[in-house]
């Protein structure tokens, strides 16, 4: 599947809506093809090794359904030490969002591309700060849908917007893909982006 008519240029190995999405933005027309690996951590692994691994994981099981480049990417929500994935149900997404209320945490996303030049990965953290959430708050957010299948149990890019006073790093990695070091990475794995192939105004 790829966007609009455009012949896909790469492989996305990933279900994340949000990743086509951005890859959509800048141009590149994936085909999509999501994969299932094991997401579990490893006893005592940092959480930047945790997402370059599962990243490098998803593009390495993506790569043997395509012959095209392949991206993988994954995002984790770091917040005293502790790795916040995606919440299981109304009463962990509440406890992540007491753990983030009212104060900074980190949220990391690896992506990793195989291609000609090998498999490259890179890995993006940004600081996000929270203004304080109430419970009430917590409660009408769960009830919106929003928080599920999102890392740390909140989108930045919807209506947990309100709860973001400032960021800093990058906003697409937060939302699920680091927008400049993805175009790094697909140039040195020969994709070609939108300014290599005459499309420039
Ligand atoms: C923190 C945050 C996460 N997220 C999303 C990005 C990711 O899609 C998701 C984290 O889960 P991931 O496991 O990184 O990705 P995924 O399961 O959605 O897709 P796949 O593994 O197939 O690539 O959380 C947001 O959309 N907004 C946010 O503000």
């Amino acid at each position: 599947m790829t966007e609009a008519s455009s012949p896909a240029v790469l492989c996305l190995a990933s279900a994340s809506p949000r990743r086509r999405e951005l890859l959509a933005s800048i141009g590149v027309a994936a085909e999509v093809r999501p994969v299932d690996i094991d997401e579990s951590p490893l006893a005592g692994e940092r959480p930047e090794a945790y997402v370059v691994r599962l990243a490098r994981d998803k593009a390495v099981a993506g790569g043997r359904l395509t012959t095209l480049p392949t991206l993988g990417s994954d995002t984790a929500v770091v917040c005293d030490g502790r790795i916040l994935g995606k919440p299981a149900d109304r009463a962990e997404a509440a406890a992540m969002l007491r753990l983030l209320s009212g104060r900074a945490h980190e949220v990391l996303t690896a992506v990793a591309v195989t291609g000609p030049a090998g498999l490259l990965d890179a890995c993006v953290a940004t600081r996000v700060c929270m203004r304080r959430i109430d419970e009430r708050e917590m409660a009408a957010y769960w009830a919106t849908g929003e928080p599920a299948d999102k890392a740390g149990g909140y989108a930045i890019q919807g209506l947990a917007a309100i709860f973001v006073e400032r960021i800093e790093g990058s906003h697409s990695a937060v939302v699920g893909l680091p927008l400049f070091e993805t175009a790094r990475l697909l140039e040195r794995q020969g994709v070609p982006l939108w300014h290599a192939v005459g499309n420039a105004v």
